[in-house]
Formats: C-alpha cells, structure tokens, sequence
C-alpha cells in the first residue's frame, strides 16, 4: 500500500509538498503525502488521533516507525522504472467503502486530512505485473496509475 495523508484537490498541502519527493498524485487530483518526516510526519499523526474513537484507532500510524503493524505499507520507497529496470508493479486507487468495519481501520496507513461527507478514504495499492522473487527490487512506472 501507499501510506500516507490524502487531501483532496482544494485542501492547503503547499508547505508539507516543499522539498518532497513522496507525494502520490491519484487520477483525479487526490494526493497522499507518504513522507514519513517532518511536517508531513506530524500531520500524517496529528490527524490519525484526531480521528481516534475511544479505543480504535481509524488508521495505521506505524508506518512511521520501525515496528510495522502492516508490513506491506511501503510503496513510497518503490522507485520508478527504466529502460534497464522495467515496472514490476503497478498502482490501483480504490475508495474505502462506508461499510468498512471499524475494528480494522487500524490496519489502513492512510487518514483524511480533513474530513466531507461526501468522499471516502483513498487507499492505493500495488500490484504486482509478474510474479516476484525474494529479494526482488520493487519498480513501477510513476505516470501509470489504473483507476
Ligand atoms: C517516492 S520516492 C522513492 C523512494 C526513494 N528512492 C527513497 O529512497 O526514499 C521518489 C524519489 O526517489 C528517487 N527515484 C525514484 N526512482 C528513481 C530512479 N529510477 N532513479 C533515481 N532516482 C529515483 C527520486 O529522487 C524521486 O524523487
């Protein structure tokens, strides 16, 4: 997956985007900060206890440290192909469904910024294109996105 905060086109992202090469930019102009420095990590946390409901958390915050809870949320360090390194995977957008049960929206490692009834969570996914070994270098192709 694709961790990170999602602000939807019109939502204030100028002084987290200074200097950052992780922010993923969906089809319809949603983007995910994946950054897990800085500004970006601290309105990535802010904004996950905003959201918290007693006692479930509505997103993954380990992510930004060592101990990962979802162990495949690291598609911000996948770098882009090249001739010599063609994509092995690519990215597919997905929206969360409202029916999504509560208990396991701890396991997804991304959160609104801010929150309109109207939208729900963006999530983005890779997908493998073949079958991958151990140990295999994960690339994609940054201008491909399959919606
Ligand atoms: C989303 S990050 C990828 C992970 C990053 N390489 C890292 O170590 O954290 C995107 C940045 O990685 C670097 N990058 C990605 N693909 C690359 C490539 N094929 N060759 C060189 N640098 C690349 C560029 O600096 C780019 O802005």
């Amino acid at each position: 997956m694709y961790p990170g905060t999602v602000y939807r086109k019109h939502e204030p992202i100028f002084f987290q985007s200074l200097g950052n090469p992780f922010i993923f930019r969906c089809i319809d102009g949603v983007l995910i900060d994946g950054n897990d420095k800085g500004l970006s990590r601290s309105v990535y946390r802010s904004c996950s206890r905003r959201d918290q409901l007693g006692p479930f958390q509505m997103s993954d915050e380990s992510w930004l440290t060592a101990t990962l809870q979802n162990p495949l949320a690291v598609g911000q360090y996948v770098n882009n192909c090249s001739h010599e390194k063609a994509a092995n995977v690519c990215y597919q957008e997905f929206d969360v469904p409202g029916h999504f049960p509560v208990e396991l929206k701890q396991y997804l490692p991304n959160i609104v910024y801010s929150h309109d009834m109207e939208s729900h969570l963006r999530c983005v996914v890779l997908v493998t294109l073949r079958d991958i070994k151990q140990g295999e270098e994960l690339f994609s192709n940054y201008y491909t996105v399959v919606s």
